[in-house]
């Protein structure tokens, strides 16, 4: 049986001023850099081990793992790390707060925005700030590749061509892997491995900084999954929502 185990970044300065991320370079806060401590003292504690780390490249996700991998005593083991896993760029929204925003085009218009998986967020135009496609970090971009905003059957595309290319293959070969991403990159990915249809996966959020354990059969085919708190497997669906 293959175990790989998804983790959403520990709670981000921008979750905690409810504003909307995407690819925005921010960083862990307080309580943030406390999640990903725990988290790595659970895997630790349940004896969990890892050959090698996925990550995106936006240091919310790398901090969480820096921190979840020395909590375990594995900061040795390979880290990959693509533009691929980032989280869903989110256009011309990111920045703005998700309360203000909500205010002045409608909670339905802003719950579409976040969790339709067919709507884009507005775009960002070239000549904006936010506009990062000239960062070191996205030089392997084709042209034209840098996304002026996202909705999650683009983000689902991308991060399945790196799954399949890369992670799939790394598990299949026996590897014990562990993957920090965001909110929406793993929402993404639930739906491709619970091959949940459409806007079935609207209501699924994912905590931050809690392990995300799936167990997958030889043709990494979903056969059981839960998250991993102090005291064990704790069942999907008893969270309470996120709204960060
Ligand atoms: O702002 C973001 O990038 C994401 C994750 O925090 O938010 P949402 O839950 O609205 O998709």
């Amino acid at each position: 049986m293959i175990k790989v185990v998804l983790i959403r970044h520990g709670q981000s300065v921008w979750n905690v001023e409810n504003r909307f991320t995407g690819w925005t370079d921010v960083d862990l806060s307080a309580d943030g850099l406390e999640e990903a401590r725990r988290a790595g003292a659970v895997l630790k504690k349940r004896g969990y081990v890892f050959d090698a780390a996925y990550t995106s490249v936006l240091k919310r996700a790398i901090g969480t793992l820096w921190i979840v991998l020395r909590e375990m005593d594995l900061m040795w083991i390979p880290e990959h790390k693509s533009w691929m896993l980032n989280e869903r760029h989110y256009g011309a929204l990111q920045g703005l707060n998700k309360a203000e925003t909500a205010v002045r085009y409608g909670e339905e218009q802003v719950r579409l925005w976040r969790r339709s998986v067919h709507i884009r967020p507005p775009a960002l135009d070239r000549t904006d700030d936010r506009y990062e496609a000239s960062d070191p970090r996205y030089r392997t971009l084709q042209p034209g590749e840098y996304p002026l905003a996202e909705n999650l059957e683009d983000t689902e595309r991308r991060v399945l061509t790196y799954w399949q290319g890369e992670i799939a293959q790394a598990l299949s070969s026996g590897k014990r892997i562990i993957v920090a991403a965001h909110g929406n990159t793993l929402r993404a990915l639930v739906k491709h491995l619970d091959q949940i249809p459409g806007d079935g996966i609207a209501d699924l959020n994912i905590p931050t900084g809690v392990p995300l354990v799936y167990e997958l059969d030889d043709q990494l085919v979903p056969i059981r999954h839960y998250y991993l708190g102090e005291d064990g497997e704790i069942p999907d669906g008893t969270f309470p929502a996120h709204t960060g």
